[in-house]
């Protein structure tokens, strides 16, 4: 038996990057969390501690700043692309750069009804995310993208039923044909190449998702998560896969009647845990592999 060095990776985690653009009067901002992690040759690093081939992570951090004074700094999936393929193709050792990116929105406040120049609040909303992996140089160039959200918190008050479900001797669930479904989605979707109109399809995909699961009468969540989507697909030819996240936040009826009020379907319990937890991923039967597209390194996008 001998013992050996497997799969291994390095990098930095969680550089958090807001960037001013003070050109003009007007700023503008953006809010950045970035990770970069490093595959390669580094071997002797583990074996014998030599880090001869072992770009720093701090150097990731400060080359991730460094990248974020480009302007424009695009889209969080283009200065990935910049980042990665940077370490791809300028640092010797280094075969393969994963960057994964989430991104906080602000607001623009308004003062006497005019727009302020340089004062935003955070907007309490969901999280833009997107992964960009590098691997190999040359005609082995191989590139994955994904984009994404969390922590979209999406509530309907009717047009969701949940009934017929198998029953056994544990079972004390009620069918129900109108309850509230909640969720806090995270939605992630794969790219066949990254010739993208980045923004367009953000704002695309995130509109689509709340329009399948506002309009789906839902009969369970994982129906109307394969709806969210199947109609992501059939809009967007460039994204091959959706893969989608959604703890079911429950909303319990409030029993009433100890007080000898009725509580016809107005006021919940909403509950924190447990929470069912429903998954899936809808992708074309033709995708080409993921390959390490669904490689987490952070675990936050
Ligand atoms: O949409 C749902 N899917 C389930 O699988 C499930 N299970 C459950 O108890 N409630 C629900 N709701």
């Amino acid at each position: 038996m001998a013992i050996i060095l497997g799969d291994n990776r390095y990098g930095k985690a969680e550089n958090r990057i807001v960037r001013i653009f003070r050109d003009e009067s007007r700023h503008e901002i953006r809010d950045l969390n970035v990770s970069t992690a490093l595959r390669g040759d580094f071997a002797a690093a583990h074996l014998v501690g030599d880090q001869s081939n072992v770009l720093p992570t701090d150097t990731q951090k400060q080359t991730a700043y460094a990248f974020a004074k480009q302007k424009p700094l695009g889209t969080i999936e283009s200065y990935g692309l910049d980042l990665a393929r940077h370490f791809v193709d300028d640092v010797p050792p280094v075969t393969g750069a994963r960057v994964e990116i989430e991104e906080y929105a602000w607001e623009r406040v308004r003062v006497g009804g005019v727009e302020a120049d340089h004062t935003w609040v955070r907007r309490g909303q969901e999280v833009r995310t997107a992964s960009i992996t590098v691997e190999g140089s040359g005609d082995d160039r191989r590139t994955w993208v994904t984009g994404g959200l969390k922590d979209l918190v999406i509530l309907k008050s009717t047009g969701s039923e949940f009934h017929g479900f198998l029953v056994d001797r544990y079972t004390v669930l009620q069918p129900t044909t109108d309850r509230i479904m909640a969720t806090s989605l995270v939605a992630k979707w794969r790219f066949a190449h990254a010739e993208v109109d980045w923004d367009a399809a953000y704002a695309g995909i995130r509109r689509i998702l709340v329009e399948q699961y506002a309009t789906v009468q839902s009969l369970a969540l994982q129906q109307t998560l394969y709806e969210m989507g199947r109609a992501v697909l059939e809009a967007y030819d460039e994204v091959v896969e959706v893969r989608l996240s959604a703890p079911n936040k429950h909303h319990f009826l409030y029993d009433l009647s100890p007080f000898g009020i009725e509580n016809p379907g107005e006021v919940f319990h909403a509950d924190d845990r447990p929470y069912g937890l429903i998954q899936a991923s809808v992708l074309r039967d033709d995708a080409p592999d993921p390959g390490p597209a669904w490689d987490a390194y952070t675990g936050l996008v």
